[in-house]
């Protein structure tokens, strides 16, 4: 399925390009959300909230207190659905393993264990039987690069290398989804490029949702971007797609433009930008 790339101002109309087609969401979506609300007592934090997740990284961007926490909360089933529903597709899973990974903005890993056993121990946390942890905590380290980390202590870890690990210890289990919050904060431009690496390499079949203020992230591993403001879903689309969006006032500096090209876009949907 092909669908509009749209962006709605605070008004509510159209601001986008009317020819712009982003390529998610694909046609068997992994979360399906639809027509969400979720208020904290009479404070109306998400207001009909729907959009299809399929494999792919669909960055979630906006301003403090749009709703982006909210969210990924109500995707992860931590908080209940108000109004609407959320659909997660449990691909195959019968076996009590969870169909979602979960990496917070401030794991807590133990830091006397070693970087195997943290790995290994979230995976029986996630439900994986005893017997499959050793060989899928190689894995998964394997594959995000951090063999050579194995046998240390988190305790001695950089902050970078532990958010890496957070990020083996979030998806030991190969789950459908993947939920990132903020991964990449407070680190420096060397560790955020590693995250950005980690998190590019390992979500090639699956959904991942990946909160951020930083918009460098955004540009080089998203495939997509979903921009809450007020907590309504303001833009929907691709990376180019918001480039498209900046139109002329396009300078040839990508960085540059993309970031202002965001701050425009929040100005407009009614938000203010960061
Ligand atoms: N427990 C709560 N009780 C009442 N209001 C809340 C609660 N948590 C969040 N809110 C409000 O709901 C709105 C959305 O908050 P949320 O934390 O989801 O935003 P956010 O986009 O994640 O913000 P930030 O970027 O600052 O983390 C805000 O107005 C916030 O003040």
């Amino acid at each position: 399925m092909v669908s509009d790339c749209t962006a709605n101002s605070s008004d509510g109309k159209a601001i986008r390009s009317g020819q712009l087609k982003a390529t998610m969401p694909p046609e068997a979506p992994i979360v399906r959300v639809a027509s969400l609300r979720y208020a904290y007592r009479r404070h109306v934090a998400l207001h009909d909230i729907s959009f299809d997740l399929g494999p792919g990284v669909t960055a979630l961007l906006g301003p403090n207190g749009s709703g982006k926490t909210t969210l990924l909360k109500c995707v992860l089933g931590l908080l209940p659905t108000e109004a609407g529903t959320i659909t997660r597709d449990e691909r195959g899973r019968t076996d009590g393993v969870e169909s979602f990974g979960y990496v917070p903005q401030s794991p807590e890993l133990p830091g006397f264990s070693t970087v195997h056993d943290a790995v290994a121990y979230a995976g029986w946390l996630y439900g994986m039987s005893p017997g499959k942890l050793d060989a899928a905590a190689h894995g998964i380290l394997e594959l995000l690069g951090l063999t050579d980390l194995a046998r240390r202590r988190i305790r001695t870890l950089s902050g970078g290398q532990r958010q890496r690990v957070a990020i083996a210890a979030g998806m030991i289990h190969d789950p459908p989804l993947l939920v990132l919050d903020e991964p990449s904060a407070g680190l420096d431009p060397g560790q955020r490029l590693r995250v950005r690496e980690a998190v590019a390499r390992v979500t090639q079949a699956r959904a991942t949702l990946l909160s951020t203020h930083l918009l460098e992230d955004v540009r080089h591993v998203a495939d997509r971007i979903l921009v809450l403001v007020n907590g309504k879903v303001g833009f929907d689309g691709t990376v180019d797609d918001l480039y498209r969006v900046i139109g002329p006032s396009h300078t040839g500096d990508l960085g540059a433009d993309f970031e202002a090209g965001y701050d425009a876009l929040i100005r407009t949907l009614g938000g203010d930008s960061e």
